[in-house]
């Protein structure tokens, strides 16, 4: 006998099977109290839902943009994932344009006429930082960027010192220095191995390793760098424009905030150690050092007092400011240079003639300013390729941006640079990489430098522009005398990654070579 399929097949007349559910409460209608408020919640949920269409409408008016918004989300799956074949949709959709992500109306400004407006309208519109960026710098970090009005200014012109010839030059033979050492560690490892190798992360790394060096000279150690450098891609892979609201662990958030307290811990370490370095009278080595010396000078007149952490968190806003955006300079200079061995060339006729055949002589701010074609090439390819592609700002009032359109109160408001740098009036050729239209004083690009936005426009101007174009012109200049690179074209070598900054979807794959008589 098959005892075990008697086992499991239980008879109807035994214990109710397993599988039976009381038929009769199935067939019971809902009480008309449930109903009630099953039909209440429901319309609730209609009403809001068209509220929130009717809103969006009333707020867009006739800009160019989706006529419905995606209930709820918007356009959040743009955002997660954004693409330059997106953004130049919406860009070349109008001067302006609007779309909605989470219910937050955003109106963008694609021309240069409205991206301007923007950026010099401070009582109208002031910048406004991602929601995971104030995480990132701490809410309580008083950088520029969230400064407005008066107290902005007199900050800015604090920082100033830092920026200043007489500090650039002391910044020269540090960055030199660190570029240097990469480069020959870039040259061994190609030694080791003869195929092309993506050079994204390696000189995100050199550009971390100068920041630091140039900020807090001999007052940072080269493993506090090295922490540093390894722990910040959680900060620029935290800067989506939507995040997950709460810094649990294993998101995205709580790693860069981790990651933010390392860097902080070694940048307070580093301004005390300044401090009692300048105070035993040492001779400025670095950005904090001449910070420190001209909070002493006695004709200095802003406020003369910064804890260890208020310093550090000025260089952590430098770092978050610079990091993403000097990398994507610097590959694309690399980029542009491998591309173009025409332009290589004239580049390297340069470094002979500025440092007379002695390729190890070193660098000087002075020696620097010579190199006027490389300063070309560095400015073509950040038009043609422009890290920052836009910066969000909010409307702090109702702004009357056009004739015909007001921008509503707490709306955002983003400025892009794109097309500016691509204006075919200004740009003959927008796309093409022509260093030579700067060389041109009276050509249509120097003649026209209110469409150069890349380092923006106004009261919020990038603070460290000359510094940032001076180490990419260094750092290429140093390159080209070093090595021979060569650009290994994938299918996704011209295609552009935005995180956070943009970069060759492919990392750039450079194969190199030492140069001989370098
Ligand atoms: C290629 C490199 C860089 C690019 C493309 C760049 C671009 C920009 C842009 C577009 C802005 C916003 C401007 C605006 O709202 O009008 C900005 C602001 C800023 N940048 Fe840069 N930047 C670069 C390097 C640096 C460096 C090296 C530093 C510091 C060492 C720096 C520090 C800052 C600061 C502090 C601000 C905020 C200024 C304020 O709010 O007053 N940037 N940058």
């Amino acid at each position: 006998m098959d005892r075990s399929a008697s086992a499991s097949m239980p008879s109807s007349t035994a214990s109710p099977p397993l599988y039976s559910f009381p038929i009769a409460s199935f067939l019971n209608l809902p009480k008309a109290k449930e109903l009630s408020a099953l039909y209440t919640s429901a319309a609730i949920i209609i009403s809001l839902l068209v509220l929130e269409q009717a809103v969006y409408r009333y707020k867009k008016r006739h800009l160019p943009g989706a006529a419905w918004t995606i209930p709820l989300i918007g356009k959040f799956a743009d955002s997660v994932a954004p693409s330059m074949e997106a953004y130049k949709r919406q860009w070349d959709a109008g001067a302006l344009s609007a779309v909605s992500v989470f219910n937050i109306f955003i109106v963008m400004a694609s021309s240069n006429e409205y991206a301007r407006k923007i950026l010099n309208s401070p009582t109208y519109a002031e910048p406004c930082l991602v929601h995971s960026a104030k995480k990132v710098l701490r809410p309580d970090n008083w950088c520029v960027v969230f400064l407005t009005g008066k107290v902005h200014v007199d900050y800015r012109r604090g920082l100033n010192a830092l920026f200043t010839r007489k500090a650039l030059g002391i910044y020269v033979p540090i960055q030199e220095a660190v570029c240097r050492k990469h480069l020959t560690r870039w040259l061994a490892a190609a030694g080791k191995n003869s195929s092309s190798q993506p050079i994204m992360m390696i000189a995100r790394h050199l550009n971390m390793e100068t920041s630091l060096a140039v900020f807090c000279g001999s007052h940072i150690p080269e493993h506090a760098a090295q922490d540093i450098n390894d722990k910040y891609w959680a900060i620029t892979q935290s800067l989506e424009l939507v995040n997950f609201p709460f810094a649990f662990p294993g998101t995205k958030v709580y790693k860069a905030v981790q990651a933010r307290k390392v860097a902080l811990h070694w940048l307070e370490l580093a301004a005390h150690k300044s401090k009692i370095a300048m105070a035993n009278g040492g001779e400025p080595e670095c950005m904090l050092d001449e910070w420190v010396r001209s909070l002493a000078d006695p004709a200095y007149k802003g406020r003369k007092e910064f804890s260890d952490l208020e310093m550090a968190m000025v260089l952590f806003s430098f770092l978050f400011a610079s990091q993403d955006a000097m990398s994507s300079g610097l590959i694309y200079g690399f980029q542009h240079l491998a591309d173009h061995p025409e332009v290589l060339s004239k580049v390297r006729e340069e470094q002979e003639r500025i440092r007379q055949g002695n390729y190890l002589k070193p660098l000087t701010l002075e020696m620097i300013d010579q190199m006027t074609y490389l300063y070309a090439v560095v400015k073509e390819s950040m038009r043609t390729k422009p890290p920052v592609l836009m910066v969000p700002y909010k409307a702090t009032r109702a702004f009357p941006i056009s004739d015909d359109y007001t921008v509503p109160a707490n709306s955002m408001v983003i400025p892009s640079f794109y097309n500016s740098l691509h204006d075919p009036e200004v740009y003959p050729n927008p796309e093409e990489f022509i260093p030579e239209r700067w060389l041109d004083p009276n050509g249509s690009a120097n003649a026209n430098p209110k469409n150069y936005l890349v380092f923006g426009s106004g009261p919020h101007r990038c603070i460290g522009l000359e510094y940032a174009q001076m180490n990419i012109v260094l750092t290429l200049a140093t390159a080209a005398v070093m090595m021979n690179f060569e650009h290994d074209v994938t299918p996704q070598s011209h295609l552009s990654d935005i995180i956070a900054t943009i970069f060759p979807k492919d990392g750039c794959r450079l194969k190199l070579t030492p140069r001989t008589y370098a």
